[in-house]
Parts: structure tokens; C-alpha cells; sequence
């Protein structure tokens, strides 16, 4: 389980943008957070995935407290997670080739032996032609680039996805595109997702339940 114990969070300490927020994910289960823009999703998705340090409350993953945030985070804890965010190219490092960008987890955690082949497995999987993974950033489309990106979230098997607007980006075909490979990989490995969006439509179609950023909060 994935469980947020009465968050607190933000830039300021004395103006918080998320004032006490609690949930639970179940093991396997996608939940859809829905909100309007800039009441503070992001930040609260950033918290779930422990790379903004909350200014109170709990993040409690797979029964352990989380006590570390962003590289203090125990690589056990960090590398639980896959994060994909809404603007591919700033989560990009622009000087990588695709096949480098994708395979940056599996090089970070000692896993570079297995590169080449992984890459390859996960490109396939999100729908990424062979001929695209020399490219680098400014070489491809925002949806290449978010496909890019979505493997490697996935190059570490992790057990949590957080989509932060994974799709607003992106045209129909593509969005329906992602949330396929993302909904194929979680029947797979089992993965629990945290969505967030403003897209009523797309995450109640999605996710086995939504919940909106004024329940959360009142
Ligand atoms: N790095 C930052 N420094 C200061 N304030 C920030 C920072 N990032 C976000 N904020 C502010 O925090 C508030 C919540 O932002 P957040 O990105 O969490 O909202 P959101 O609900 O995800 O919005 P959107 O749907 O537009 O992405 C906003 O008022 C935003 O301006």
C-alpha cells in the first residue's frame, strides 16, 4: 500500500499549497486525482514519489515510513517508483540519445550490462521504432520523446507509477497509446498508479476509482 498521512507541503512554510491531505493506494490499485490547475497535485504527486520532502505528515510505502527524499531516499524506497511527468522535455536531459535517456536507471543502479537489451524490450514496448533511439530530444515529437520517458519509468520494474498529466500533452491516439502500455505493464508486474489530471473523462475511464482534489482537502 501506498498511504499519505495528513501532508503538508509546498515552497513556503508559513503558505502551504496541500494543508493536511491523507490517502491510500491499495497494492494494484490505480487511483485518479483530480483537480483543477495549480491547487496542488503536482506537489502532492511529487511527495507520493518522495521527491519533495513534505513540511509535515507521513509518506508510508509498502508498510516502511519514508525518511529520505530525493537522493537520500534508501535506493530500495527511489527506486520503488516510476514517474512520468506532464512536459517530457523537461524531465529530458537533452544531450541523451533516447536508448541513453531510457536506459539512465538501469546505468544509475548497476544494471548497465543489461542496457542494450532492455532498452531495446522497453522501446518495443512503448511503441518506439528502432530508428528513433539515436535521436536525441530536440530530434523527435513531444509524443516520441513522452514514450521515451514512459520506458524509462518502467526500466526499473517499478511496483508505483506516478503519471503527474502524463497525457495533456498529447493528441487522442497517443494518450490512448500511453495508458494502454501503462495498463498492460500494471496487469503484468501487479503495479498500484497514482494518476493525476484534470481529465475527468480519461482517468474515471482509467483508473478503478477517482478522487477530486476537494474531497481530499475538505
Ligand atoms: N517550484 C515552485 N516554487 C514555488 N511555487 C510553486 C512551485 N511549483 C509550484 N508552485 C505553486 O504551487 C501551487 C501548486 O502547484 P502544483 O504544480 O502542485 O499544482 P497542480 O494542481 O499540479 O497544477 P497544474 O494542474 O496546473 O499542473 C501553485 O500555486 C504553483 O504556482
Amino acid at each position: 500500500m501506498l498511504e499519505l498521512r495528513d501532508i503538508t507541503a509546498g515552497y513556503e512554510r508559513r503558505s502551504p499549497v496541500v494543508r493536511g491531505v491523507s490517502l491510500r493506494i491499495a497494492d494494484g490499485e490505480a487511483l485518479g486525482l483530480l483537480g483543477p490547475s495549480g491547487c496542488g497535485k503536482s506537489t502532492l504527486a511529487r511527495v507520493a514519489a518522495l521527491l519533495h520532502r513534505p513540511l509535515a505528515g507521513q509518506v508510508i510505502l509498502d508498510g516502511d515510513r519514508a525518511r529520505g527524499w530525493r537522493h537520500r531516499a534508501p535506493r530500495a524506497q527511489r527506486t520503488a517508483y516510476g514517474v512520468i511527468f506532464q512536459q517530457p522535455r523537461l524531465s529530458a536531459d537533452p544531450r541523451l540519445a533516447l536508448a541513453d535517456l531510457i536506459a539512465e536507471p538501469l546505468r544509475a543502479t548497476g544494471h548497465g550490462s543489461e542496457a542494450t537489451t532492455r532498452t531495446a524490450e522497453l522501446a518495443r514496448r512503448v511503441g518506439l521504432g528502432a530508428d528513433l533511439l539515436d535521436r536525441r530530444p530536440h530530434e523527435v515529437s513531444d509524443g516520441q520523446l513522452q514514450r521515451a520517458c514512459l520506458a524509462r519509468a518502467l526500466a526499473l520494474s517499478p511496483r508505483w507509477l506516478i503519471c503527474d498529466e502524463m497525457t495533456a500533452m498529447l493528441d487522442a491516439s497517443t494518450t490512448a497509446a500511453l495508458v494502454h502500455v501503462v495498463e498492460e505493464y500494471r496487469r503484468e508486474s501487479g503495479a498500484g498508479l497514482l494518476a493525476v489530471g484534470h481529465d475527468r473523462t480519461l482517468l474515471t475511464r482509467w483508473c478503478d476509482r477517482t478522487v477530486g482534489w476537494a474531497e481530499l482537502t475538505s
